[in-house]
């Protein structure tokens, strides 16, 4: 059996090895037909367009993803061809929520506690709904906003529009052009100019979600947003214009915790091994190195000592500075190779549930613990 994945997937070879003689890694962006000739198994990630005119006359038998979003794949093509498909869902969720929480503590007003906030969330499915979990144990005010959720389960949830009132708003739907609800530009000139000034405005789902030429519109008069922006609309290209205009930017790296990659590449060898009906290890091993753990001292005010865990694990500044840098050294030219060299290059992070965390002061532990921290009291 022949795996031809993607090269930034980590782990593939050690997890792959006794299912495939031979390995071909080949660059997510650039894959095409003729490489995949005599291959059976693909494994991408997002950036590969997973479609007829990549597939046609291809004996692929199963596609995998290491991604939770499926948008770069035509799963009807796939179907009618029946050809296996299978994702990583929720695997670097607790990655995303990380980071979004990072981002709140680097952008919030100084002179406002978490708690004077209100946070709305857009999309409450396996990011989102732990989002809205941490926030909410954290004693926090969250307006949820899915529709096709509320469908479902119809209490707590609220209409789009309600969530102009929030302090910060974070978006996390699929990308999605058909169906009831689709997400294609859910963000436009409608509920961005109903924003209030100062409003926080994140998105680490997908860029299109946005219609960037609203939300330019916008910070090109008032410029009164705080934007924290980790997906682009025309990604891997990013606009010049809306770049110097956002509080944070980062190169689609929201989900890109090891721990979320590595689990991302192992719900796929699962998946592939029981596709083939071959047994395999009932858990992933992490054989990840801990982050120095930390102690905190009874009385530390919890916003400090959040602040202390999230800089132990993530300094989300480093990683948007590197992408200014990075883009700002460039022509703009080269920007969307400069954006898939930093991901591409994306150094070690490790989730915050990696942390350990020593306290005796029993209201700094649960709040930590809701943060997603390993907290060890007593
Ligand atoms: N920036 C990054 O690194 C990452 C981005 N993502 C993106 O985040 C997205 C969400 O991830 P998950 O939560 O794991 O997916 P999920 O499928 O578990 O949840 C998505 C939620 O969005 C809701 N939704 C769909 N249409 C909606 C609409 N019109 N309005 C409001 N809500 C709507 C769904 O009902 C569902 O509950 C992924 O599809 C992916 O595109 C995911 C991981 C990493
Ligand atoms: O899981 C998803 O969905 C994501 O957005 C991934 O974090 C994207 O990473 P790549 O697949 O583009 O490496």
């Amino acid at each position: 059996m022949k795996i031809v994945a993607d090269e930034n997937m980590p782990d593939v070879e050690t997890l792959f090895a006794s299912l495939a003689d031979d390995i071909v890694r080949l660059p997510g962006r650039t894959m095409k037909n003729s490489d995949l000739s005599d291959a059976d198994v693909l494994l991408v990630r997002s950036v590969t367009q997973v479609n007829a005119e990549l597939l046609d006359g291809t004996d692929i038998t199963f596609v995998g993803s290491a991604t939770i979003g499926t948008d770069h794949i035509d799963q009807a093509y796939l179907e009618s061809r029946n050809i296996a498909f299978h994702h990583s869902p929720g695997c670097n969720a607790d990655s995303v929520v990380d980071y979004v929480l990072a981002a709140i503590m680097a952008v919030k007003p100084a002179d406002k506690r978490l708690s004077e906030l209100r946070y709305g969330v857009v999309g409450c499915g396996n990011v989102g709904g732990r989002l809205s979990r941490r926030l909410e144990r954290m004693g926090l005010e969250v307006l949820k906003n899915d529709p096709p959720l509320a469908d479902l389960q119809s209490d707590g949830f609220v209409p789009l529009t309600d969530l102009s009132t929030c302090d910060v708003v974070c978006l996390h739907t699929p990308l999605t052009k058909s169906g009831q609800y689709p997400t294609y530009h859910l963000i436009d000139e409608a509920f961005i100019n109903a924003l209030k000034p100062g409003c926080v405005l994140i998105n680490a789902g997908r860029g299109p979600v946005i219609k960037e030429s609203a939300l330019l519109s916008r910070m090109q008069q008032a410029n009164d947003l705080q934007l924290v922006l980790d997906v682009w609309e025309t990604e891997p290209a990013v606009s010049p214009v809306l770049l110097p205009l956002t509080n944070i930017s980062t190169p689609h790296i929201a989900g890109y915790s090891l721990d979320g990659k590595l689990r991302g590449s192992w719900m796929l060898y699962k998946a592939l091994c029981e596709h083939l009906g071959k047994s395999y290890q009932a858990e992933q091993k992490s054989t990840l190195q801990l982050p120095q753990p930390i102690d905190l001292e009874a009385g530390l005010p919890p916003e400090e000592a959040l602040r202390r865990c999230i800089a132990q694990v993530y300094d989300i500044y480093q990683d948007s500075n590197a992408m200014r840098q990075a883009l700002n050294e460039r022509n703009v030219s080269l920007w969307a190779e400069a954006f898939d060299q930093l991901r591409k290059h994306y150094p070690v992070r490790r989730e915050f549930g990696s942390l350990v965390v020593s306290t005796r002061d029993s209201v700094l532990a649960e709040w930590l613990t809701a943060c997603g921290f390993d907290v060890k009291s007593g």
